[in-house]
């Protein structure tokens, strides 16, 4: 996947008219549409399916995790959709990745790429050692990650924090998929390991996910132009 703009905009709504308008509207300025559980548990292919008629490239963002036949079938669902990025968690372990893995193959030269989720953006030190994992977040992801790796998987999901660490740890080529962005002076929200556009570009990032900063602006296509010039500059 080459792409000549890296952000990737969630499309967190349950209403479809606004997804298909913010897609047509953002279509010129990002790179693709992020489409999660919100909008696919609301409505499934046939939603997917609207939103992509636009042209934009789609990342299926529904985190799968569960057991390892589970989360392939899940996989083989998706499939037909044809979407440009799937994920699974990466807590459900290197079986259930490598079978995830097998299972996006059987797309062919269609495959999306496959990444992990390591440690979700909203969560910082403390929220991992709630969860009983001893050690920074940063070793976390980078252990998940290079579980993910081994697995076969094509990149991950992690903060822009951990993307210096991650291209040393596992090359240019392994996929960093970055939420968490917020441009200077936006609302950080439920997101606690945040870094702005242009630093997390700097930093190496991949694909920038950026949801509210723009769907929340009064102009969505000006507030995705402005990131754009951020980048540029
Ligand atoms: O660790 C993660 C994994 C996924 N996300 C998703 O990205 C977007 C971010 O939206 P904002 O409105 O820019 O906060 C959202 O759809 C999350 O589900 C994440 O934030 N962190």
């Amino acid at each position: 996947m080459k792409l000549e703009n890296p952000i990737f905009c969630a499309l967190d709504t349950t209403d479809i008219g606004r997804a298909v308008a913010l897609a047509r509207d953002l279509k010129g300025s990002v790179g693709g549409a992020k489409l999660g559980m919100e909008f696919f548990n609301a409505h499934g292919p046939e939603g997917y399916r609207a939103v992509a008629e636009t042209g934009l490239p789609i990342f299926l963002d529904l985190k799968l995790h569960d057991i390892p036949n589970t989360v392939a079938g899940g996989i083989r669902a998706v499939l037909p959709l044809r979407p440009a990025i799937v994920n699974v968690h990466a807590a459900g372990g290197a079986a259930m990745m490598r079978a995830a893995a097998d299972a996006a193959r059987e797309a062919g030269d269609a495959r999306p790429l496959l990444i992990a989720v390591t440690l979700l953006t909203s969560l910082d030190a403390s929220d991992l050692a709630d969860t009983g994992v001893t050690g920074s977040p940063s070793d976390h992801v980078r252990r998940l990650a290079a579980l993910a790796a081994g697995a076969g998987l094509d990149g991950v999901v992690c903060s822009a924090h951990e993307i210096e660490a991650l291209r040393r740890d596992l090359g240019p080529d392994f996929k960093l998929v970055v939420p968490g962005i917020r441009p200077e002076k936006s609302d950080v929200g439920d997101q606690k390991r945040v870094m702005t556009p242009s630093q997390a570009l700097a930093s190496g990032a991949d694909v920038l996910v950026i949801g509210r900063p723009i769907t929340g602006a009064g102009d969505p296509r000006a507030a995705a132009d402005e990131i754009n010039r951020s980048l540029a500059a």
